[in-house]
């Protein structure tokens, strides 16, 4: 399985320790083609020294969301990027699990939390601690579709 995962790169890299463990959950499932996003060595400038510029970025993005089969985003800390990203696979009609920390007190877009139909994209609010049971039990539902 493919599997995309979303998280904040210019937004701002504060969670990024939730990212890896996240990322690292889903690793037992498939192959995370983004698992830059979780690289502690990732800072908020993003991969532009790296790579052939923004375009670039934005290609090799677009190809990957196109070939994964499932796409969970850590919505927490607001990222333009991840907004693109989850319009762009919303019309691809992917499966999305978009995953927000209320204890952040922040307030979820309503284009994120709006677009929860209960089926392809779901939204789920979790702890810290609860993550892996959340991915857990997402993958086991997702099994039998
Ligand atoms: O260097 C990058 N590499 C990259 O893959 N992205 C993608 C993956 C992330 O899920 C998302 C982050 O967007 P933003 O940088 O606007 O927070 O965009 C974004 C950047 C920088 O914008």
């Amino acid at each position: 399985m493919h599997i995309y995962f979303c998280g904040s790169i210019r937004g701002g890299r504060q969670d990024v320790s939730i990212y890896q463990k996240i990322v690292q959950k889903l690793q037992t499932y498939g192959e995370v083609l983004t698992e830059h996003v979780s690289h502690s060595q990732l800072s908020e400038k993003g991969e532009y020294a790296v790579l052939k510029g923004d375009q670039a970025i934005h290609q090799r993005d677009m190809d990957w969301l196109t070939l994964s089969d499932v796409i969970v985003a850590e919505v927490t800390q607001p990222s333009l990027g991840v907004g693109y990203e989850l319009g762009r696979a919303v019309a691809m009609e992917k499966r999305i699990l978009c995953l927000f920390r209320p204890s952040s007190e922040r307030s979820l877009s309503a284009m994120i939390r709006g677009a929860d139909d209960g089926d392809l994209v779901q939204v789920q609010d979790y702890t810290e601690d609860q993550v892996e049971a959340i991915l857990e039990d997402y993958f086991a539902k997702l099994s039998k579709v």
